[in-house]
């Protein structure tokens, strides 16, 4: 069968939840009063949309090839995500074959190497390269992770990421990772206030179900050793992200100074085999959380994973629906997954990427049968609503 090529490739921008998950509206726990690295100025204190955590929205990404096919897929990039996809990787993917994945990855990262790395671009890379896997998938007629090398497992096996880790356990998930509420600027008081919170949900919850806090890079070393030994006669599983993304030196020496039997784990803002190889060779952490969206997508996770594996490391992707559950199912070092909770109060399952997707599928009892359905197996929802801010 001749190879379809790429036609044409288009960028559009949404607001309201979606991938960018962090643009919800007003009450919900996302938002409420979590230690951040701006949580050192009172003002941004309570709310991180205050200092502007959801300003960018959700990027959509559609390739069209020249059979008709549509691959699309969704991240965190808004207009600056379109504006890159429209005026400069465009031009790296139309007239391609379908198939040459690796080769347009390559040339996207190597054209911005001068203004991107990390962050943004790479956000915006990862659309594309999720853009074209959905594409090559939908061609085939075969899910994602068929063309990653087939199922590992029968199902996946999840943990709630939410303000509510006891009903996370009534509904059937292995665990619960909390924000940490407060941080080194609240001093003693919000360290206590931390602890309080951790003993009342293992109250809540008994002693076998997994808990864990999620620091969002708001700590210093020294808070976080002592966050993570006062937290230990609680059986906190993982502390995660504690530190900038920045700090390998710090991670390194948190890493020997948590309790025996804590893990460490990191990289959900972190990007590219290189990045990651820096987290892996200094010995950072027990588990690296990269985020499909966001670390340069599918092509490069399979090369970060490789790494991974090589150095003993858990490979538990952070959020990023789909795409990580596409991929976790065909990893035995990705053993389980993460589920963000978004309903607003935590206490029902919605769809991560609610309501930019259609048919995305969702954890029942914790567990999930990744669908079969060719390519991510997602639509996107026609009401929402789309906009395309340039073209080329
Ligand atoms: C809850 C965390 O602060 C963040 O919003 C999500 C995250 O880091 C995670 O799911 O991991
Ligand atoms: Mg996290």
């Amino acid at each position: 069968m001749a190879m379809p090529t790429i036609r044409h490739v288009r960028a559009f921008t949404v607001r309201g939840g979606g991938a960018d998950y962090h643009d919800q509206g007003a009450d919900h726990w996302i938002d409420d009063h979590i230690s951040t690295p701006m949580a050192r100025y009172p003002q941004y204190r309570q709310s991180r949309q205050s200092f502007g955590l959801n300003v960018l929205g959700s990027l959509v990404v559609e390739i069209e090839a020249s059979d008709g096919s549509v691959g699309f897929a969704v991240t965190t990039g808004g207009e600056i995500g379109a504006f890159i996809v429209e005026k400069h990787l465009a031009r790296f993917l139309e007239g391609q074959l379908v198939t040459d994945i690796e080769k347009m990855w390559d040339q996207m990262y190597y054209a911005t190497l001068y203004y991107g790395r990390k962050g943004i671009v790479l956000n915006t890379i990862s659309g594309v390269d999720l853009a074209l896997w959905d594409l090559l998938a939908k061609v085939r007629k075969e899910p994602v992770y068929q063309l990653l090398g087939g199922p590992v497992r029968d199902e996946l096996t999840f943990y709630a990421t939410g303000a509510r880790p006891d009903l996370a356990k009534q509904m059937g998930f292995i665990g619960g990772k909390m924000p940490l509420q407060h941080g080194p600027a609240e001093g003693e008081e919000g360290l206590r206030l931390n602890l309080e919170k951790l003993a009342d949900m293992r109250e809540k919850v008994g002693d076998e179900f997994w808990l864990m806090f999620d620091c969002w890079m708001s700590l210093d070393v020294n808070y976080a050793t002592r966050l993570a030994n006062a937290a230990h006669e609680y059986g906190l599983k993982w502390v995660e992200e504690c530190l900038s993304p920045d700090d390998y030196w710090g991670y390194a020496q948190l890493r020997k100074n948590v309790p025996r039997g804590m893990l460490v784990t990191t990289g959900e803002h972190e990007a590219t085999r290189w990045g990651f190889r820096l987290l892996l060779e200094m010995g950072c952490c027990d588990i690296i959380q990269p985020d499909v969206g966001w670390c340069g997508g599918m092509t490069e996770l399979i090369k970060i994973s490789a790494l991974a594996d090589a150095h003993n490391a858990l490979v538990v992707p952070h959020g990023s629906s789909v795409y990580s559950y596409h991929f976790v199912v065909t990893r035995h070092n990705s053993p389980f997954a993460e589920f963000l909770m978004m309903a607003p109060q935590a206490d029902k399952v919605v769809p991560m990427f609610n309501p930019l997707l259609l048919d995305e599928p969702v954890p029942v009892n914790g567990r999930m049968k990744v669908p079969e359905t060719p390519g991510f197996g997602v639509r996107l929802n026609p009401e929402c609503n789309l906009h395309r801010p340039y073209q080329h």
